[in-house]
């Protein structure tokens, strides 16, 4: 995570961005903004649209309507000298080949008008003692490591990832952590999909959540945009239901339920929402609570008004 200048034109600008697949609508109407040196994370169930964004975003798929904006150029008409400044990790793994891991990097460094020394890549990404083991003989964690290599070599202003860490063991991963975290401290913008909430969390400035092709929360990693409600969720059961209340005075609740409950009240539980529960209910996984209180006029033992900022979900 990295202070970025916010006065710099952002390395990538999206509005409005549509994209369908037959009856599909894979992208439906995002908005993205990715500043100088900023990193961030696309998260999403399979098929949200995050790669399809991608893929748009890099120059590799057109789009139906929609503006895009990446380092002052439209990808659909940009040049080489665009691309040269790009790096992506795609989710496919580099194919198989009988060249050398080190013959592979200095072969993709060629493309480049300013390459990273071949040595330093491999050293940066983890892959220096296979140097000489040829692709076709790396384990899956190894080729995607090549992969990230092939990506950085060029020295990319922009950095691409779709998935980049799946295949990792934790030990590879803390390590590419730690690389993205030496890049974007270079002022590298990167833009990552995954599916992990911890690396999100972990290496993201922002997060876009995106579910069924549009954006439902944009903000910070650690409240998903200020999507977590830190309030305390009361539940039990009481009147032949669940009942359930939101309330950020959960001690001042708990005594006024316990005075209306003499005996052990049936159920109970007292927690907060994680970072998970929020994401599942975001993306749709997990259904909001629905629960209704009870403590109508015929209840025998009346629920308690909850406390002011109480929320009772029904
Ligand atoms: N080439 C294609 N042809 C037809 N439909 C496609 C194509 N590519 C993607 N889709 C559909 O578009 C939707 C979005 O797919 P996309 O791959 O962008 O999602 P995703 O969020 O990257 O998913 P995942 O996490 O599984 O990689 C899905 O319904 C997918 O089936």
């Amino acid at each position: 995570m990295t202070e970025h200048t916010p006065t710099a034109a952002p390395a990538v600008e999206v509005r409005g961005l549509h994209k369908r697949y037959g009856a599909t609508a894979a992208v439906d109407g995002v908005d993205l903004d990715l500043a100088r040196g900023e990193v961030l994370s696309l998260l999403g169930p399979n098929g949200a649209g995050k790669s399809t964004t991608l893929e748009i975003i890099a120059g590799f798929r057109s789009r139906d309507r929609g503006t895009v904006q990446v380092l002052g150029s439209d990808p659909k008409t940009a040049g080489r000298a665009w691309r040269a400044r790009i790096g992506i990790v795609w989710q496919r793994a580099v194919e198989d080949s009988p060249l050398t891991v080190r013959e592979v990097v200095r072969h993709f460094a060629g493309y480049y008008p300013d390459p990273r020394p071949t040595d330093e890549v491999l050293e940066l990404v983890g892959l220096d003692r296979q140097a000489r083991t040829r692709v076709r003989a790396l384990s899956g964690g190894q080729r995607r490591r090549l992969d990230v290599a092939l990506g950085i070599v060029g020295r990319p202003e922009l950095l691409f990832l779709d998935e980049p860490t799946t295949g990792f063991d934790p030990q590879a991963r803390h390590a590419f952590w730690e690389l993205l975290r030496q890049l974007a401290a270079d002022q590298t913008s990167i833009l990552l999909t995954t599916h992990y909430l911890h690396e999100a969390e972990a290496l993201a400035d922002r997060v876009v959540v995106l579910a069924d092709g549009r954006v439902v929360a944009d903000g910070d990693p650690a409240t998903l945009g200020g999507q977590v409600d830190a309030r305390t969720v009361v539940s039990w059961y009481a009147d032949g239901e669940d009942q359930q209340v939101r309330t950020d005075q959960p001690t001042q609740f708990l005594r006024q339920l316990l005075d209306t409950h003499p005996g052990e009240i049936p159920q109970l539980s007292v927690h907060r929402p994680t970072l998970e529960q929020t994401y599942l209910t975001l993306v749709g996984d997990a259904p909001p609570p629905t629960a209704a209180p009870g403590g109508d006029a015929t209840s025998r033992q009346p629920t308690p008004a909850p406390p002011q900022e109480a929320e009772v979900w029904t």
